[in-house]
């Protein structure tokens, strides 16, 4: 071993929490730490799944090897007789995307609940056994976030008791459905019914696209891949799909709920970001428990870079937050079954409520992490934009979720509607219940004054709830006071959908910080293990607090003086997770092979791999470049001629 390892063993000797018992709350439950663990492993050992040569590989080459994973995957998965959940643990340590995960994530689930029993029974053992392969078709050229826009046609002939899937005109083609342009023999296509020249909006229909013999497109449809998307590597691991339908293909009419496949993917994207936030965070913090500069006096060691205090203010909450959203994605796991169940026996009465919980929560999550790997990658330095960082191949990946599954800004005016609604019904018979019951309480909310007196009073969750509350109850009516004035209240919601977009992300931030809460009120075992949650449950919300200090001063939920000894408890909460930093990424339990990264290493050796990784370039295979004879070289003997003259 050399120093640096030895470096970060001193970290994880400092650490003041038991953390075995750590990576079972981070993993939920030991059942789960357990079967994670040993699938990690299994895909780290398997030379198939090897990833680090994906920046560097063509499109071509890297779809292949793409496919040749998926296919590897599901034999290993067939032979070992995988179950669901390890299946998915697999896909998830793989770490690549591909068309299965619009097959298993998008085409079983919108069949499973879109479609009636019968058609259940003809489609779901096919695609369970990948006989035919799924995808799900709603997106089109001229119309995303619009579904109600959407302009392909399924007109049902009654003679040969068919639909008609129609796309009409370019911008009715289907554009970016994953796994379209080059696999999926089968999609779930949005089309607007019409029967007896009447319309009845969109619905899905099963469309078969490929021959299930020979993979060419059926009479009558064009497919193709959409092109090159951001970043080598990345995302272009997936072939996302252009089609145009012009042809019957037989179906039936699924039932209503076709939103219910977004919900459900909301809710899994919710918990993927926790993911690939802790992963990027993981990366910047033991990066920066290895990288030194300046500080050496006497010719001693130089300061670590986790040392500085603008590091901490940058890193910590970054980490705080991993672990938050990793809380709030379980509960609205939980919401989601709880709305499932209720759906089956015909109970919609927490849709709006799970709707406009999936689609905040999709929106709050994926834009900070986003945001945040971005941040890691800059708190690595220089070494952060090397792809041997892992960090720009994973923004790559990950930067897309602000996008898909709903536009972000789109989504928050989904929320927006719905707490809107809310406030609208305060006063009347229906009480607010679940994430917005602290609207009950508004007039308390109106009128209340934060107790903070000295900084350690910040500590108290109560007081943070509070503050947290009483900042969105007041955002909340004073926009739907805005909204009333307004003889349209459509043209008043546009107008004022910045307004209205700002109470959303308050409402969102409120319910992480409470879902965090609650999780402290849980029985938690292990030394320190609850006191660390605590620490970054107060860093989460307090780092919130002072971004978002314009929203809480002009609200009058708190003082400018309370503001300034938020900001003093959080410098103090920095300090005492500084210790515990290392072992809190550990708590990840990621393997070398998931993080991808020389800078995130476990072992810390950063500088000698690095050097190795270069040397791996095929940019390196030769000393003298290919082109030198072409192009370097006359520029040279130009160059030397002019001099001479
Ligand atoms: C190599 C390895 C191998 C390994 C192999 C291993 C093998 C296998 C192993 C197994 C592996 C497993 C792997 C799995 C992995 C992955 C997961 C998935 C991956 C994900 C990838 C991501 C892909 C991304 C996919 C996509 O991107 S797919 C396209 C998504 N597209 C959108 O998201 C459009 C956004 N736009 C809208 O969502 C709307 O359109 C709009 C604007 C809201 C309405 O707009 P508007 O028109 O105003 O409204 P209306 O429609 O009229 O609705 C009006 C009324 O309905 C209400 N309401 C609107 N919504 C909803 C709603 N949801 N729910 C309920 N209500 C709703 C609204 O509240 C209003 O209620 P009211 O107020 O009336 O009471
Ligand atoms: C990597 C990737 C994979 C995808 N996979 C699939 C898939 O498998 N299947 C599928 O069907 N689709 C898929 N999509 C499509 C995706 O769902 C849409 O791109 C997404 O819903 C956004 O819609 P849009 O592209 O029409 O954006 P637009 O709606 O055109 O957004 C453009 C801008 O307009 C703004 N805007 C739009 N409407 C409003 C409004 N009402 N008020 C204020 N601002 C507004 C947005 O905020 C944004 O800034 C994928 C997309 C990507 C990037």
């Amino acid at each position: 071993m050399d120093g640096v390892v030895d470096h970060l063993a001193d970290e994880r000797n400092k650490a003041q929490f038991d953390v075995e018992e750590m990576k079972i709350v981070w993993a939920g439950s030991r059942h789960v730490f357990e079967l994670s663990d040993r699938i990690a492993r299994l895909v780290a050992s398997d030379p198939v799944f090897r990833k680090d040569n994906r920046a560097t590989l063509s499109r071509k080459d890297l779809f292949k090897n793409t496919l040749r994973k998926a296919a590897h995957a599901w034999k290993r998965i067939i032979e070992l007789r995988l179950s669901e959940e390890e299946a998915s643990k697999l896909r998830f340590y793989v770490d690549e995307a591909a068309f299965t995960d619009l097959h298993w994530g998008m085409f079983v689930p919108a069949i499973k609940g879109q479609a009636t029993e019968e058609q259940q029974q003809k489609w779901l053992p096919l695609a369970y056994k990948m006989q035919i392969i799924g995808c799900y078709a709603q997106t089109e050229l001229g119309h995303g976030s619009n579904v109600q826009g959407l302009e392909t046609t399924a007109t049902f002939d009654p003679q040969t008791d068919e639909f008609d899937i129609h796309s009409p005109t370019l911008t009715s083609s289907k554009w970016w459905p994953g796994g379209l342009g080059k696999v999926s023999t089968h999609a779930v296509v949005y089309a607007r019914l019409i029967t007896d020249g009447q319309e009845h909006g969109v619905h899905g229909f099963i469309v078969q696209l490929r021959s299930l013999d020979d993979h060419l497109p059926l009479p009558g449809i064009t497919i193709g891949d959409i092109g090159m998307k951001f970043g080598n590597g990345a995302y272009n691991t997936m072939d996302n799909g252009v089609t145009r339908n012009g042809k019957c293909v037989r179906s039936n009419v699924p039932r209503q709920l076709i939103y219910g496949t977004m919900v459900f993917v909301r809710q899994t994207i919710v918990s993927d970001a926790s993911c690939a936030l802790s992963r990027a965070v993981c990366i910047a913090t033991r990066y920066s428990a290895v990288r030194r500069q300046f500080g050496s006096q006497n010719g001693g060691v130089e300061t670590q870079v986790i040392d500085y205090k603008t590091q901490q203010n940058r890193l910590f909450p970054l980490l705080a937050a991993a672990y938050a959203f990793r809380f709030v994605g379980e509960w609205l796991k939980w919401l989601y079954t709880d709305v499932t169940q209720r759906l089956q026996a015909n109970d919609f009465s927490t849709l709006p409520e799970a709707h406009a919980c999936t689609a905040g929560l999709k929106s709050l999550t994926t834009t900070f992490t986003a945001d945040a790997i971005e941040e890691c990658r800059k708190l690595c330095g220089g070494h952060g934009y090397l792809c041997s960082s892992g960090l720009p191949e994973l923004f790559a990946v990950y930067v897309p979720a602000c996008t898909y599954e709903g536009d972000n800004v789109v989504l928050l005016l989904q929320v927006a509607r719905f707490l809107m609604k809310t406030v609208s019904q305060l006063g009347s018979e229906k009480k607010p219940v679940g994430t917005t019951a602290y609207m009950g309480r508004v007039e308390h909310l109106m009128q209340c004054r934060c107790s903070v007196q000295k900084a350690e009073d910040w500590l108290n969750p109560n007081t943070i709830l509070e503050a947290f509350e009483a900042r969105t109850a007041r955002m909340s009516v004073a926009v739907a006071q805005k909204l009333a004035q307004f003889a349209n209240p459509e043209e008043g919601f546009l107008e004022l959908s910045p307004n209205l977009v700002e109470a959303s992300v308050a409402h969102c931030q409120l319910i992480v910080v409470s879902k965090f809460i609650e999780k402290l009120q849980q029985d938690i075992p292990g030394k320190g293990v609850k006191e660390l949650l605590g620490m970054l449950c107060n860093i989460y919300a307090l780092n919130i607090l002072h971004k978002h200090l314009g929203d809480f001063l002009s609200t009058g939920s708190i003082t400018p003086k309370q503001g300034s000894l938020a900001n003093d408890q959080l410098r103090s909460l920095y300090s005492q997770v500084r210790p515990n930093a290392i072992a809190l990424v550990d708590a990840f339990n990621y393997t070398d092979h998931y993080l991808g990264s020389v800078l995130g290493r476990y072992d810390g050796n950063v500088y000698p791999k690095l050097y190795e990784e270069a040397w791996k370039d095929p940019l390196n295979d030769s000393v003298v470049p290919d082109g030198y004879h072409e192009y370097i070289r006359p520029l040279l003997k130009n160059q030397l001629r002019n001099a001479r003259l």
